[in-house]
């Protein structure tokens, strides 16, 4: 670092550790580097997000299947959920990765470590919280997204969490209220359920996923409610510290109830960090609630890419996911020592799973995206749903809930989307990212391979087979 006039300047600054911490490689080894965060060192996913979630939806997971298993013939019983043994063993591991990558950042040569919040001063200058003013040659904005909170009565009260805290709680509640209806609410009131919890789940719209095929949310909302208390087209107006906890006011339809709950997860989205960086009074666009970037990850000011500002990742991604983010920052790695040669994402089939119980998985269009488009540009659509009960393997697990959906183009064979809901749904989608990334037709792809008999696989041949498609 060199000090000008009591601003520090860089060749690179990098604002946000979890994704923009990959950016600084050994091709950096010569130059300066700022990485700065604010917040725990390493980003939301490791710390508060895909990890952690991940390695408490597993076992929860782990339990109900084995619940389950009693139409198998085999009956099991969840005698015992450690939760803090489950919580210190997860956060165990992810609490000294975050630490051991922070000191390996503290100790490298060339990087300074700002561990302070900051704002844009200008697109090449950030103010840290305590008003130190860092100017990069370049900078990378990878400052992720937050959780927002509905105004609500009893929001602050201890004992309402975000996805942030509830994960550190001391002990398995009891009783649990989940307020939203998209991913976080569906992956924890899986892993609650799984480890025991009574949960009721409350969605102010008659659908869950909404973004999901509505095949796929129909089938999770059936699924949800045999499992847990689903409360649809309902709010919550309220929530007060009670005798027995905290009472939970819900409105549906005029009328009222009240619950009482342990603890209540507020899972209403997350926003873009874009605002509490005051990237707007930096003279940064912002387009759709994020920081506006063009197809090469550049900042956009009046429209324009910004020279040597780039931004990837929540902030700047109106689809909030990890590979995304690391594909963007893998973009953005290369663009910054290749201007001459700059690279985009190919972000045409950006997968997603949702690690509830059944999982989901989903790909490129729902059926209802694939019709608006063929009336546009007049092709015809064809759509195949197979059930997992339809499948050797799926007969083994006596399965009644999953099912495999693809939507593809009538004339060409090409496949628009894939949606699957059932067992290892994040797994079994993975050959049809693949078809669709590299072009395959779905007769190709069924034909072009042989699928392992009796696996789980052959109902992603079959749904393929089903298709009318050329060749088929
Ligand atoms: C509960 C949960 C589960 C999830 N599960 C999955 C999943 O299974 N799969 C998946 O693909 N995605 C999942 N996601 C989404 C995924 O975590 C995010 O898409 C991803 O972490 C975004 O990475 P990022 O690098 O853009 O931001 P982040 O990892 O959030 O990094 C941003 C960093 O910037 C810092 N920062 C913010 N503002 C400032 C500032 N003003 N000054 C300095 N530093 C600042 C923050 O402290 C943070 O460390 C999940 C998210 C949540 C919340
Ligand atoms: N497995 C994964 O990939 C994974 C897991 C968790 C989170 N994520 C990412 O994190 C993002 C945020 O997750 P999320 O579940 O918070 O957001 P979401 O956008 O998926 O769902 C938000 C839900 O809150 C509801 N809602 C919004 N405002 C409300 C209000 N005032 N009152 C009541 N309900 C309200 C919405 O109707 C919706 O059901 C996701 O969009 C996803 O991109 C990904």
């Amino acid at each position: 670092m060199t000090e000008t006039h009591g601003v520090h300047d860089y060749d690179l600054i990098v604002v946000g550790s979890g994704s923009g911490n990959s950016l600084i490689d050994e091709e950096w080894k010569d130059k300066k580097v700022a990485i700065v965060d604010g917040g725990v060192f390493g980003g939301t996913c490791l710390n508060k997000g895909c990890i952690p979630t991940k390695m408490f939806a597993y076992p929860a997971t782990t339990a109900v299947h084995g619940l389950d298993d009693d139409r198998l013939g085999v009956s099991m019983e969840r005698t015992d959920v450690r939760w803090r043994e489950i919580r210190d063993r997860i956060f165990g591991r992810i609490d000294a990765i975050s630490e051991s990558g922070l000191e390996y950042r503290q100790k490298l040569p060339n990087v300074d470590l700002w561990t302070e919040f900051v704002t844009l001063r200008d697109p090449h200058t950030v103010e840290t919280a305590s008003g130190q003013l860092l100017r990069g040659r370049q900078v990378v904005v990878a400052a992720g997204s937050r959780s927002v909170l509905p105004e609500l009565p009893g929001i602050d009260l201890p004992g309402v969490h975000t996805s942030d805290t509830i994960m550190r709680i001391d002990d398995l509640p009891r009783r649990v209220v989940i307020l939203g209806g998209g991913f976080i609410a569906a992956e924890f009131a899986g892993i609650f359920h799984g480890l025991g919890t009574e949960v009721v789940q409350v969605n102010r719209s008659r659908r869950l996923l909404r973004d999901h095929d509505e095949e796929i949310a129909e089938r999770f909302a059936r699924e949800a409610s045999q499992q847990w208390d689903l409360r649809l087209d309902t709010t919550i107006s309220s929530i007060e510290q009670g005798s027995d906890g905290l009472d939970v006011t819900l409105e549906s339809g005029g009328s009222s109830e009240t619950l009482a709950a342990d603890v209540v997860l507020v899972a209403t989205g997350r926003v873009s960090n874009a605002d509490s960086l005051d990237a707007e009074g930096a003279g940064l666009d912002i387009r759709d609630g994020v920081l506006a970037v063009d197809e090469y990850q550049r900042v956009l000011s009046s429209g324009e890419p910004v020279d040597g500002v780039w931004a990837l990742g929540d902030v700047s991604s109106v689809t909030q996911l990890k590979h995304l983010a690391n594909a963007q920052e893998r973009t953005v790695q290369h663009n910054l020592l290749h201007p001459d040669d700059l690279r985009s994402t190919d972000q045409r089939y950006v997968p997603h799973a949702v690690f509830t119980n059944p999982q989901i998985a989903s790909v490129g269009m729902s059926e209802s995206d694939a019709r608006d488009l063929a009336a546009v540009q007049g092709f015809d659509v064809t759509v195949k749903v197979q059930d997992f009960g339809d499948v050797a393997y799926g007969w083994a697990m006596e399965d009644s809930q999953g099912f495999v959906k693809l939507v593809a183009r009538k004339d060409t064979g090409e496949l628009l989307g894939a949606h699957i809901i059932g067992t290892e749904a994040s797994m079994l989608i993975q050959p049809l990212i693949q078809a669709m990334s590299f072009g395959l037709t779905a007769h190709e792809m069924a034909r072009g391979q042989f699928w392992i008999h009796p696996a789980l696989t052959e109902v992603v041949e079959n749904a393929l087979l089903g298709l009318e498609v050329p060749g088929n």
